[in-house]
Formats: C-alpha cells, structure tokens, sequence
C-alpha cells in the first residue's frame, strides 16, 4: 500500500463500487485533491457523483480501490473510525435540505460544533456569524418549517461551514434552488472555501457551477472521462472558462 503525494488532502486510487442490488457505480476512480481546491465532480444524472463523494467522505466503505485523507488510509478504517472523521474533518450538504424539525436555526446550525465538543455559547456565536454570512441570520430562532426551501439549504450551507471542515462535501447544493439563490449561495461557498482553505468536492450536472471550480473531473457510467483544469482564480471570467484538456 502506496502512501498518496504529500499536496494531495485527498487521493483515490482505482474505485470501484457496486451497490447492495448489484448495480455498478463506479469502475475505477482515481483522482487527487489539493488542499483548499475546489473540485467538481461533473456528469449527468446517474454518472456515479453521488457514489463517488460518499466513497471519498467514508460513508460507505468501497468494495475494491483506496481511499486516502492526508497520510490516513479510509478504505481500511471501521465504521466508527470513519465516523469520527467525518464529524471531525468533513462536511456535507446534501441536494435538499434536511434540519432537525425540533431545533430551531441556529440550534441546527450548532450541532456539528457542538457534537465536537465546542461549547453551546462558542457554537452559537460561530454559527450566528456564518447565518449572518448567508443572509439568514434574521432567521435564527425560527424553525426549519418556518423557512423557504431556499433558506433552509442556505442553513445546511451555514451548518457545514461553521466548523471550518477540512474538506467540504457538497452533492448538488444549488439543486432547490432559484437561480438568483444559486449565484449566492455558490459565491459564498467558493469565497468562504478560498478564505478559509476549506477544500470542496463540488457534484453537479450544471456547467456553469462547474465553471466556478479550479478543476473538474468528469464521470460518465462510473469511470473518470476526463479532468479541466483551469486557470488560476485571479483570472478574468473569460480566462477561466477558457479550459485546458488533460484526458
Ligand atoms: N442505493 C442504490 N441502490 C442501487 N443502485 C443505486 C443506488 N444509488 C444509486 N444507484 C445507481 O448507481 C449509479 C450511480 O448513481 P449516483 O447516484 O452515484 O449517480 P449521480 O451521478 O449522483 O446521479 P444524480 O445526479 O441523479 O444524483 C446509477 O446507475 C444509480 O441508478
């Protein structure tokens, strides 16, 4: 067992993983991601994204191939080690938004912190200023069936950040969302993941929020069809739409 490259926060190694029903999902995934890069996973509905972000996060344990998080090799830890790996390392935003129905926002927003270990008052300032940061922070002692669809994903999105993960997860998170919400809410997530280092693994069908990513690695029926990298973000818009191909 080869240790990954030292620049690599995350790295996988020929992934293959087939559901419970015998459905393939992924054929054989290898890929890298630098510590604060944005990556999307890019491919239409079906690809193995999802399959592909749940292997990489150790949500489920893959069938054949490696997966590594810094010098700790995933593939080979117990279903509770990966537990603490993901409430201590990794966040998640799922496509809908999903709140404990009897907490209200900020509560919500609290409870990564808090199932660390951080204090109630800590953890409530901290998710405060993130509610703050997604322009919902007026909506802090609501509950989640107070909220629009869009507010509440922008909740989840607060959630995930509050606790400064080391990797961000994010499976379709604009999926609910209007287009207005979805600019927003993708540009906090990228100034946030650049201010922060937060590295993100970013799954979508939708090009233009590809387009926001340092590099995409495409998937098509489970196997890597190719990876875009682009130039760096201080580049015009037009510079980094302008792609370079390396199959
Ligand atoms: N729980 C499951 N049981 C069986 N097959 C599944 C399951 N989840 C997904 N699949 C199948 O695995 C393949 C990959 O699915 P996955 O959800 O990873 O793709 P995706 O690119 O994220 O799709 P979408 O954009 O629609 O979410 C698909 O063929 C899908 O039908």
């Amino acid at each position: 067992m080869v240790a990954p490259p030292d620049n690599d926060v995350l790295w996988a190694r020929a992934l293959h993983y087939t559901h419970s029903d015998g459905s393939p999902a992924l054929g054989g995934v290898s890929l890298g991601v630098r510590q604060g890069e944005i990556l999307a996973v890019a491919g239409p509905s079906g690809s193995g994204k999802t399959t592909l972000l749940r292997c990489l996060s150790g949500m489920v344990r893959v069938r054949k191939g490696e997966v590594w998080f810094n010098s700790a090799p995933v593939h080979t830890l117990g279903p509770l080690a990966r537990e603490r790996l993901r409430r201590d390392r990794f966040g998640w935003i799922d496509p809908a938004p999903v709140l404990v129905p009897e907490l209200n926002v900020w509560e919500n927003t609290a409870l990564p912190l808090m199932l660390r270990g951080t204090s109630r008052r800590r953890a409530k300032v901290a998710a405060l200023e993130w509610l703050e940061r997604l322009d919902v922070g007026e909506l802090a002692r609501r509950r989640p069936h107070q909220l629009r669809q869009a507010e509440r994903q922008r909740v989840c999105l607060a959630r995930a950040l509050a606790p400064a993960p080391t990797v961000l997860f994010a499976d379709e998170p604009t999926a609910p969302l209007h287009r207005a919400d979805r600019a927003h809410v993708l540009r906090t997530l990228t100034t946030a993941s650049r201010s922060h280092g937060i590295t993100v693994v970013l799954a979508t069908h939708d090009p233009e929020t590809a387009a926001l990513a340092d590099r995409t690695v495409a998937l098509l029926d489970g196997r890597c069809v190719k990876t875009v990298h682009l130039p760096p973000a201080g580049d015009t818009t037009e510079g980094r739409a302008a792609c370079s191909l390396s199959v």
